[in-house]
């Protein structure tokens, strides 16, 4: 209840990630998990960098959040709904961009659009304007009928993009996604999420190991060797490293360089 007595709903936040374990068997060097009591929210419209060095754990998290792998233990919650227990309603409202793209090369812009759709089980005459939309939301119009084949690697990642958001997601999971692009494309694809997140309130969990894609409205996740060392704002992280830049503050709380 409230401090008036009224009753207080919790707002659900679009991905609740809760003592999450994972391991791939035990290793070399005995450890037994690559990720360990993982627990992290991202809210409605929340734009939330994964930030870790390569070998951190972002992949395997990512893997079992969108549910390749189940968790060894713990829960993830898309829109409230259990990953493990409501899978379908879960995914239905999750959106994934994985590290490797998997566009058909030989398809146009708009037919690998189209064949998604249909796979996802949405009519055409949805999805038509829904295609028409995104290809324009994300600067792709004139190339909708152009082959996957001739776009350089920034169009190609927005293509996926767009493909993330036909079913209208609520929260968009992104794997590195800008590896392989040149600065202007990593700056379009960084510029295309983040309005995404102010202008249709679609959470964004975005992975990465560099520093200039995270803007200082944005909010944080720090993974060190599978574990959350720390979450917050930008401001946050910074105040609690006692640290004048971003990139200063994960080098004291990983307590090494990253990569
Ligand atoms: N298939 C696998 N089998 C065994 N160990 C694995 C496997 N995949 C990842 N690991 C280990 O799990 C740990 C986390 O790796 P992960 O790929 O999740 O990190 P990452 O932060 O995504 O790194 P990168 O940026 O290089 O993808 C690492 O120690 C890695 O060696």
């Amino acid at each position: 209840m409230g401090r008036g007595g009224e009753a207080v709903t919790e707002a659900v936040p679009a991905l609740g990630v809760s003592g999450v374990s994972f391991g791939y068997g035990r290793r070399a060097d005995g450890a037994a998990f690559a990720i360990r009591d993982i627990d992290f929210q991202v809210g409605e419209g929340e734009f939330t960098a994964l930030l870790g060095v390569n070998g951190a754990g972002k992949t395997t998290l990512l893997a079992v959040i969108t549910r390749l792998f189940d968790a060894g233990s713990g829960s993830v919650k898309v829109c409230g709904f259990d990953m493990g227990k409501q899978p379908r309603d879960a995914l239905a409202r999750m959106g994934v961009v994985f590290q490797q793209a998997t566009l058909d090369l030989d398809l146009t812009v708009r037919q690998n659009l189209s064949y998604a759709a249909g796979l996802r089980g949405l009519a055409k005459a949805d999805y038509a304007p829904r295609i028409d939309m995104l290809l324009h939301r994300f600067a792709l119009a004139e190339r909708a009928g152009d082959k996957v084949r001739s776009l350089n690697g920034g169009h190609r990642r927005r293509v996926e993009l767009a493909r993330a958001l036909l079913h209208r997601p609520r929260l968009l999971v992104l794997d590195e996604p800008t590896v392989g692009l040149d600065v202007p494309s990593r700056r379009a694809l960084v510029e295309h999420v983040h309005a995404l997140c102010r202008e249709e309130g679609v959470a964004v969990l975005w992975a990465t190991h560099l520093f200039d894609e995270i803007l200082p409205e944005d909010r944080v996740v720090v993974l060190d060797r599978g574990r959350v060392v720390a979450t917050g704002s930008v401001p946050e992280i910074k105040a609690r490293a006692d640290a004048p830049s971003l990139d200063r503050a994960f080098h004291a709380l990983v307590g090494r360089n990253a990569a």
